[in-house]
């Protein structure tokens, strides 16, 4: 799969392609409909499957405080992408000037000059341009003033209703990682680098996987039972994320991980953590004893839970 950062990084051999475009936080099952309608339609033209994506996101460009938690942060949703049959992806800045584009505008830079599309995959809610002014029927005009077909991917639902990112999130705040796997199509897990933390775990006889978030709001806070797969090993453990509030608090989401009857240095490996089931709430304790013993606790449950 080949990765296109901004406009100005198109060539003349990028035109021609079926495309679609949207945020595709979490790579949903909704999401992977469109995905494969999208690849249905490039292997029906004999072009590329190109996906359009924003980063930051819209949301996280104009309210960055109250943006929505990130079900996956850019590269997981790029690994996820390769994984659902994409060709390539452009990853367009959501910066003012895109912001100020209108529908007409955007159409003509990006899905004409840019792209040379010949097909395009909607959401049936998709809008775009300044204002969000650009809808279906607007692409269904351009696209017959422009030559390139366009298609609105149906609603998919589960248990009834619609499958969304924002229903994700409110899901994993739930706890509720079965119904998170029924609409993801696999179960929910964070993605990244181990980093060197403050040292501190290993002390209170907790040494945790310190796993890098760079700054992105994660869905999930608080204590849980996880599992990590560690050379072909599913490895079981609990992880925190949160703000600590107990020891630093540099204000920021950490997670860290401890697997069970391991020892070993994971400091630059990276790894996919898996969320089973959330244990409690993360809590501010006042001393590092009573932190320690918390801990403790969490682990003989999360033992008990995974039957160790
Ligand atoms: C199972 C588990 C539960 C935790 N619960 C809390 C908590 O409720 N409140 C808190 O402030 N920190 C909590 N922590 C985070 C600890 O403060 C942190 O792991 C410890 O300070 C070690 O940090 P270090 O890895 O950077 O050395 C928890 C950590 C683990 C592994
Ligand atoms: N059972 C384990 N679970 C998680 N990490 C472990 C384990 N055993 C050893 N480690 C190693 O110890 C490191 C964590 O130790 P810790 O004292 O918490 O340091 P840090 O604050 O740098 O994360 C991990 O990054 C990993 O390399």
């Amino acid at each position: 799969m080949e990765l296109v950062r901004g406009l100005h990084n198109l060539r003349p051999r990028h035109r021609g392609c079926a495309a679609t475009i949207g945020n595709f936080d979490g790579v949903h099952v909704g999401h992977q409909a469109i995905l494969s309608r999208l690849r249905a339609h490039s292997e029906r033209l004999g072009l590329p499957g190109c996906v359009v994506i924003f980063e930051p996101q819209p949301r996280e460009f104009f309210a960055p405080d109250a943006a929505p938690p990130r079900l996956t942060r850019l590269r997981e949703k790029l690994t996820l992408l390769q994984q659902n049959g994409v060709d390539r992806v452009l990853c367009l800045a959501f910066n003012r000037r895109l912001r100020e584009l209108s529908a007409e505008q955007f159409v003509q830079q990006v899905l004409i000059d840019g792209l040379g599309v010949r097909h395009l995959e909607v959401g049936d809610d998709f809008r775009f341009g300044c204002d969000r002014s650009g809808d279906f029927a607007f692409l269904q005009q351009s696209g017959r003033a422009h030559g390139f077909t366009v298609e609105a991917a149906n609603t998919v639902a589960e248990s009834g209703e619609r499958i969304s990112s924002s229903r994700l999130r409110q899901v994993l705040a739930d706890g509720d990682f079965i119904l998170a796997s029924l609409l993801l199509g696999r179960p929910f897990s964070i993605t990244g680098r181990v980093v060197y933390g403050q040292q501190l775990g290993r002390t209170i006889g907790a040494p945790t996987a310190n796993i890098q978030l760079k700054r992105v709001n994660p869905p999930l806070h608080g204590v849980y039972r996880v599992s990590v797969e560690l050379d072909g090993v599913v490895r079981k453990g609990v992880a925190n994320i949160g703000k600590r509030p107990s020891v630093s608090g540099d204000g920021k989401a950490h997670l860290e991980v401890h697997l069970f009857d391991f020892s070993g240095d994971l400091y630059g490996r990276r790894l996919t953590v898996v969320f089973h089931q959330k244990l409690r709430d993360e809590k501010r304790f006042d001393s590092l004893d009573a932190l320690q013993a918390a801990i403790k606790a969490d682990f003989a449950a999360a033992r008990a839970q995974w039957g160790l």
